[in-house]
């Protein structure tokens, strides 16, 4: 078997090679290859873009293609595995993402051709989760901000949601979609002593302490709204400026999933007219953000780019991972995995 690997900006190849070590027993042939990049805003809008046109809107360079070309299991991140790829390699027979979501594979193509896609759920799971919580206090408590107001020597104490500065401790988490992050969110929280309550109308098993009900009873009786949902067609703008609208004026919203969850206009208008007290944000209509953001001007909002899932300790782990969903496979006794994304 020729396993390669596709680095990227943010696994670099030399990650997937750590990762390789469980492949190695297998007696897999290894080799890694970098996706040349023209610069970190391509791979960023990649991202984005990849989950709103499908990834046949992109093209591997043809040196990647022919540096490919003998694979039999290809393994990357964010590089589109597209039908083009799947053509190029002649041998293909399993793909492996070091992402929850196969966005950038065209599972079509992959299911016609008979090549297993293999996933990596949960690789920065706990990564979002910690960095989410960081969000929600940094925003409600008014760290951020201030800190900024430190640094050009101004002592200020006393920000927009001077009404609206909650404990957590008893306060409710209102969570869209429990997944893998979602619920990792919810454990930590629940350790706050706020309740949970959640909405996500595929989510089975949950823990006691995790209640559900509809997303406009959810919206409505969080002090705090956290967004850990999928970006489907159907999740699309899930909050619009009507179930903004339900939304106390003292509650915040967080957002570390995908931008293309909220109604960005609609959130700037309930923000700029105080209509709820604040938001988080890690994600955005258009990244890197573009000079001038109307959002990132509010006095309350705190944002920061596309950093949740990056820790040192996510990229290291992923190979491992995914390697060891991928080790059946290997050893040739594969059950079909196609993933579907919900
Ligand atoms: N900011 C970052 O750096 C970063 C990093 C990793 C993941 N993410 C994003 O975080 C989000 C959660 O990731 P995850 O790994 O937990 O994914 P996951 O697939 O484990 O969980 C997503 C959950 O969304 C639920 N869902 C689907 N449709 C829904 C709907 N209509 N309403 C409510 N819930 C619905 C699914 O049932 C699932 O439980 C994703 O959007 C992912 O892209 C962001
Ligand atoms: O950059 C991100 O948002 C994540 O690393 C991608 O997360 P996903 O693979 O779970 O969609």
């Amino acid at each position: 078997m020729k396993v390669i690997g596709i680095g990227d900006l943010l696994i670099p190849s030399q990650y997937i090679e750590k990762g390789f070590s469980i492949f190695r027993d297998s007696g897999a042939e290894l080799s890694v290859v970098d996706w040349q990049l023209k610069n970190q805003e391509e791979l960023q809008n990649i991202n984005l873009q990849i989950e709103q046109y499908g990834s046949e809107a992109y093209s591997v360079q043809d040196e990647l293609l022919e540096q490919i070309k003998y694979a039999d299991i290809l393994i990357t991140q964010f590089c589109p595995i597209n039908k083009k790829v799947m053509d190029a390699c002649a041998n293909l027979k399993a793909i492996g993402i070091l992402r929850g979501g196969c966005e950038n594979v065209n599972l079509e193509a992959a299911y016609e051709k008979n090549i297993l896609v293999y996933n990596t759920p949960g690789r920065n799971s706990s990564a979002v989760a910690d960095f989410t919580v960081g969000m929600l206090i940094a925003e409600c408590r008014n760290i951020a901000r201030s800190h900024a107001n430190l640094k050009e020597d101004k002592w200020v104490r006393e920000y927009t949601n001077k009404e609206y500065i909650p404990d957590l401790e008893g306060r409710t988490a209102g969570i869209i979609g429990l997944g893998t992050i979602g619920r990792k969110v919810a454990k930590r929280l629940q350790a706050f002593g706020m309740k949970i309550l959640g909405y996500d109308p595929f989510s089975t098993e949950l823990p006691e302490y995790i209640k559900t009900d509809s997303l406009e009873n959810t919206v409505r009786n969080a002090d705090f709204l956290l967004l850990h949902s999928r970006m489907t067609a159907d999740t699309k703008h899930m909050i619009n400026a009507e179930i903004l609208k339900l939304m106390k004026p003292a509650a915040y919203l967080i957002n570390t999933a995908r931008s293309g969850l909220v109604d960005e206009k609609a959130l700037y208008e309930v923000l700029d007219k105080r209509k709820i007290a604040g938001a988080a944000l890690d994600v955005f209509d258009e990244e890197p953000l573009p000079c001038g953001y109307a959002l990132a001007a509010l006095p309350n909002v705190t944002i920061t780019p596309h950093l949740a899932g990056s820790t040192t300790d996510a990229f290291l782990h992923s190979p491992y991972l995914l390697a060891q969903e991928m080790a059946p496979f290997l050893s040739g006794d594969a059950t079909s995995k196609y993933i579907i994304n919900k």
